[in-house]
């Protein structure tokens, strides 16, 4: 019996290489799949993995019809026995839809793959419509951490190394761990897309919930242990401007 899967992380928790792998299996064989996948950081119609691997894949396009894809391919006389979906969280929720139809309908095996949430917390669609008509929802078993070494279950977004919870739901970036530089200090606000004498460069922190909610990244956490604090100093024993009710760092 076929099956809609969807398996769900963080950032850099491993799912384009067990899209890749998958595919690798499944091929190895005898059954045909086709590769899709939208937005990839390495450019259109790639599925790339940050282990190294990288392969083609079918871009999908706010116009793509997965149920057109199959009977196209079915038709010319192509195996389709199942979808790898990377990125799916960029999907629409009608092409969520489409997934399932063809798993239902067409016995056609969707493994699809994508963060579940935003640098917001906020679902995104596709990932929505994913957790509502997958038949199974697997979390991967490599786990991303946090700085402090708790699992990371938040996708934090810092613009020139600030993390920041306003802007645009979509914009293609990276996890890089942080090297020390001239950043803007702890705390600071600034919003994604906004312009002071450069381009902002836009990066991925992936963060336990605790730090999220006080905004505490990598970086941040460096500057407070690092700064002119009396030691021992504890980083979480500190609320976060807008955060709570603090208005700076304000030990507890
Ligand atoms: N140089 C490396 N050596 C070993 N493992 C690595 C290396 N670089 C990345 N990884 C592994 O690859 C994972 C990220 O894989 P990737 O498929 O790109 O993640 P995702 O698609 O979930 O963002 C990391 O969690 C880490 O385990
Ligand atoms: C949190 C968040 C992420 N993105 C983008 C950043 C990356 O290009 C992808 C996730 O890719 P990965 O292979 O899982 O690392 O999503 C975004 O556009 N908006 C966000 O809020």
């Amino acid at each position: 019996m076929a099956e809609l899967v969807f398996f769900s992380g963080t950032m850099d928790c491993g799912k384009s290489t067990l899209a890749l792998q998958m595919d690798y299996n499944h091929r190895a064989r005898g059954r045909g799949g086709v590769r899709f996948s939208c937005n990839d950081r390495a450019g259109d119609s790639r599925i790339s993995s940050r282990l190294g691997l990288q392969t083609d894949a079918v871009e999908v396009r706010t116009d793509t019809d997965f149920w057109d894809e199959v009977v196209v391919r079915r038709t010319s006389g192509l195996r389709v026995d199942y979808l790898i979906c990377d990125e799916a969280q960029f999907y629409s929720a009608a092409q969520v839809e489409q997934l399932a139809r063809l798993v239902d309908e067409m016995e056609v095996d969707v493994f699809a793959f994508g963060i579940t949430s935003d640098f917001r917390t906020t679902l995104f669609p596709g990932s929505q419509r994913l957790i509502e008509l997958a038949d199974k929802v697997q979390v991967l078993q490599v786990e991303a951490l946090c700085w402090c070494g708790r699992r990371a279950t938040q996708n934090a977004r810092t613009v020139d190394g600030i993390m920041v919870v306003e802007g645009d739901q979509v914009m293609v970036g990276d996890v890089a761990p942080r090297t020390a530089g001239d950043v803007p200090g702890v705390g600071d606000q600034v919003h994604a897309g906004e312009v002071v004498g450069h381009e902002p460069v836009v990066g991925y922190e992936t963060l336990c919930r605790r730090h999220y909610m006080r905004r505490v990244t990598a970086h941040g956490a460096n500057l407070m242990a690092g700064g002119d604090q009396t030691l021992p100093f504890d980083v979480d024993a500190c609320l976060w401007p807008g955060a709570g009710s603090g208005t700076g760092l304000t030990p507890r």
